[in-house]
């Protein structure tokens, strides 16, 4: 694990100047790159109010203040810190009597290498996932974004979407990797720009897609070559890690990687180092990493498809998108910001859409979600001449694939059976049975329901007249 000097420190303090030396030690060679220590137990207040602290390892036994003394002060005034206690004596007394006050863990010593890491590993996450939440309960009863200007170009006046916008500024702070998943179209890369955007470092963002690239592209896309490297390396090539240097790297299509390139992602964000093809000193890599796939990842896991360990370690911030059916309340809005830009691209006057066409597009599935939507309103823009645009190019499109409401496709084996009933029914029981059923999903509207039923609104009076009322 990775705590770059940036980040809060892990405070060490012990009054044997020794053992901080050498505990420090094996921190750092852990990866936990900001490690303090401090042996004088009465300077620890100031420490903690100088500097952000993300796990403070407290000695029971110091001269002074001792350490459930500091204990008991600490979770006054820095209740979330998560705080690990050593003591030299292993008895349940000693454990309950720390964890009373307020202590996350504690270590016996000597203490044992494997679980200091481990308890201070568990304690950092424990920390990060405590600051985000307050950040995020604060941000909730606030019911105001910091940074709203960042979200403008996602469209949005779903609740789902606000909370989400809410957790990336609880998380833009972290140099942790960010997972997105969601549908194709549904925003990731939108999302992962205003990621960048909140995260601040300043440097540029840089996308690349991982779909079908094999592992010797990814290596060499990833992290570049020197000159010589291989026959033809005439001369040396920047990966885009050290192009995305205090930037933002957004790898997309993560599901499609191939086991050699997840090994390698893996180091990459473990290490936080990689080695460019024919370099003998590995690189720092300081971009922050954000990665998105519309691929079940745990489906992935289970069949051994995905290294469990990469997911683990990617989704330490995990953002699912919701797909656009399930935010029916954007299509409205979304159908005028995209009129105005395909307007504004085809140089035409802006059509106004008709009044029903949201209510109609609510009941399309979208299987392309929002990038769908925006090809659908293009399209119509061009085709059409005048200032309404018309119905009929989005009704040949969604007509065949409707999303039915929750509870009835839930109930997609009543249908069956009350079309079945006991016994099979005839071309024309169906065929009553079908036009009373989208007519029924179309709130009486026949244009609807035609669409739904694939045929012209006149087919479906001729249908409508000849039937018994
Ligand atoms: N909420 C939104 N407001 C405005 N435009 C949006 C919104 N969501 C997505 N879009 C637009 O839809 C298109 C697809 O978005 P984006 O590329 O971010 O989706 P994606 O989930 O990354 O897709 P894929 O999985 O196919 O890579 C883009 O043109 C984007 O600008």
């Amino acid at each position: 694990m990775k705590t770059p000097a940036e980040e809060p420190a892990i405070l060490l303090v012990d009054d044997e100047e020794e053992l901080l030396f050498s505990t420090r030690l094996i921190l750092r060679r852990e990866g936990f790159a900001n490690v303090l220590t401090q042996s004088d137990s009465r300077l620890v207040a100031a420490m903690l109010d100088e500097q952000p602290v993300a796990v403070l390892v407290l000695d029971m036994t110091m001269p002074h203040l001792s350490g459930l003394d500091l204990l008991r002060r600490v979770k006054e005034t820095h209740p979330g810190l998560p705080v690990v206690m050593m003591t030299a004596v292993n008895d349940v007394d000693t454990a309950v009597t720390c964890m009373q006050a307020g202590a996350d863990n504690y270590l016996v010593k000597p203490v044992d290498r494997t679980r200091l890491i481990a308890t201070v590993g568990t304690c950092y996450d424990l920390g990060r996932t405590r600051t985000e939440l307050d950040r995020l309960r604060r941000h909730l009863s606030e019911g105001q974004l910091e940074n709203e200007a960042v979200f403008r170009d996602i469209i949005t006046v779903s609740p789902r979407m606000r909370s989400i916008f809410f957790y990336l500024e609880s998380v833009a702070p972290s140099r942790q990797p960010v997972l997105i998943t969601g549908e194709t179209g549904t925003g990731k890369e939108l999302v992962a720009r205003a990621i960048h955007t909140l995260s601040g470092g300043g440097g540029p963002f840089v996308a690349v897609n991982l779909a079908g690239l094999d592992d010797t592209m990814f290596s060499d896309t990833l992290f570049g070559h020197q000159r010589g490297a291989f026959t033809g390396a005439d001369r040396a090539r920047e990966g885009l890690v050290c192009r995305a240097e205090a930037g933002t790297l957004f790898l997309d299509e993560i599901g499609d990687l191939s086991p050699s390139s997840q090994v390698k992602l893996l180091r990459l964000l473990q290490e936080g180092e990689y080695l460019p093809l024919g370099a003998d000193a590995p690189r720092i890599c300081a971009a922050r990493i954000v990665v998105a796939t519309h691929v079940d990842l745990k489906a992935g896991m289970e069949s051994g498809r995905f290294r469990s360990d990469l997911y683990y370690r990617l989704c330490a911030h995990h953002v699912a998108l919701p797909p656009l059916r399930e935010r029916p309340e954007d299509i409205p809005l979304l159908l005028e910001h995209f009129l105005d830009n395909a307007a504004r691209a085809l140089n035409k006057a802006r059509p106004s859409a008709p009044q029903e066409l949201s209510r109609y597009l609510a009941a399309y599935r979208f299987p392309g979600n929002i990038r769908e939507l925006e090809a659908l309103v293009r399209d119509a823009v061009a085709r059409h001449p005048g200032r309404i645009l018309s119905l009929e190019p989005f009704l040949v499109a969604i007509s065949g694939d409707l999303a039915l409401p929750q509870d009835e496709a839930s109930n997609e084996e009543r249908c069956h059976t009350c079309l079945l009933k006991d016994h099979f029914p005839t071309l024309k029981g169906a065929e009553e049975y079908l036009i009373a059923e989208a007519l029924r999903l179309a709130g009486g509207n026949q244009r609807l329901a035609a669409s739904y039923l694939g045929i012209t609104r006149q087919a479906l009076n001729k249908r409508l007249s000849r039937s018994p009322a």
